[in-house]
């Protein structure tokens, strides 16, 4: 039988009047990729730091390894693995120090911590600054050092906001390649991200988030068959009502040539 590794069941969340989630359920199976997506402002990020445990006051059940997150225990965070959208470095840290102190949070041995670090950040081409201070590295070498950092300890469950972020095309290419064989192990992936055409090709299943409830769930064909046959982009516009791209984009170049 497959594993249920995450269930959500009519998850409610407002932020004072304003109602973010309005009854989002779901269920996810072990060695899933979920190409979780949506407009700006949708509930993405709320989604996914509700089941991090980071935003409680909530409605509805979030049971994350047969576990009802309500209970407050946090064990269960340590088979898991995050990429925040937005993240804050330890900017005088080098990436050795940075990565081996993570690794210890996790329980790592500091001789193991040491060794998947440099090893991790050479794989993904950014060893020759393992000793370097963060504060002089690239937005894509800060994004590698982050994507690293999460998989440390060898998470069952993983989450990615907007993982990608500032990674040229080869790199995103070795990322994918990740995504893929972690799956293949049987870990899960929750993959939050704009970026269409990776999501379409590396997601098993795409949950497309809008207004606050699940506009669309299945693999990439079957949302294909239900809707426009073409891109995500195209099947993405279409769920979420947008058209006016052409208007939209004219008017606010005439903005910008009034002087
Ligand atoms: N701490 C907060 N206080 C008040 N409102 C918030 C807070 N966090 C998020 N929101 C609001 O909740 C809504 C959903 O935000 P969220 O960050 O979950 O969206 P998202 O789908 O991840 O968007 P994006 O694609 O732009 O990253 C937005 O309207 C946002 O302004």
């Amino acid at each position: 039988m497959e594993e249920i590794i995450l269930t959500i069941n009519d998850l409610k969340k407002n932020y004072g009047v304003k109602t973010v989630l309005n009854g989002v359920s779901f269920q996810v199976k072990r060695g899933e990729i979920i190409g979780y997506i949506g407009p700006n402002g949708a509930g993405k990020s709320t989604t996914v730091k509700i089941m991090l445990g980071i935003e409680d006051d909530y409605s509805g059940e979030v049971n994350i390894f047969g576990h009802d997150l309500s209970d407050g225990k946090v064990e269960y965070k340590r088979k898991i693995g995050y990429v925040p959208e937005i993240a804050e470095l330890y900017d005088n840290l080098t990436g050795h120090e940075y990565l081996t102190f993570i690794g210890e949070l996790y329980g790592l041995d500091y001789d193991l911590a040491e060794y998947k670090s440099k090893s991790l950040m050479e794989l993904f081409g950014i060893g020759e600054v393992y000793h370097s201070r963060i504060s002089s590295y690239s937005k894509g070498m800060r994004q590698k050092l982050l994507i690293i950092s999460s998989l440390l300890h060898n998470p069952e469950l993983l989450f990615f906001d907007e993982p990608i972020n500032g990674l040229d095309a080869n790199s995103v290419m070795i990322f994918k390649e990740i995504m893929t064989q972690l799956a293949a192990q049987g870990k899960t992936i929750f993959y939050s991200s704009h970026i269409m055409d990776v999501v379409e090709k590396i997601s098993s299943r795409i949950i497309l988030l809008h207004d606050g409830k699940i506009a669309a769930d299945g693999t990439f064909n079957e949302l294909k068959q239900k809707n426009t046959e073409g891109s995500l982009e195209q099947i993405f516009n279409e769920l979420t009502g947008f058209s006016e791209h052409k208007e939209l984009g004219s008017r606010f170049v005439s903005v910008v040539r009034e002087m």
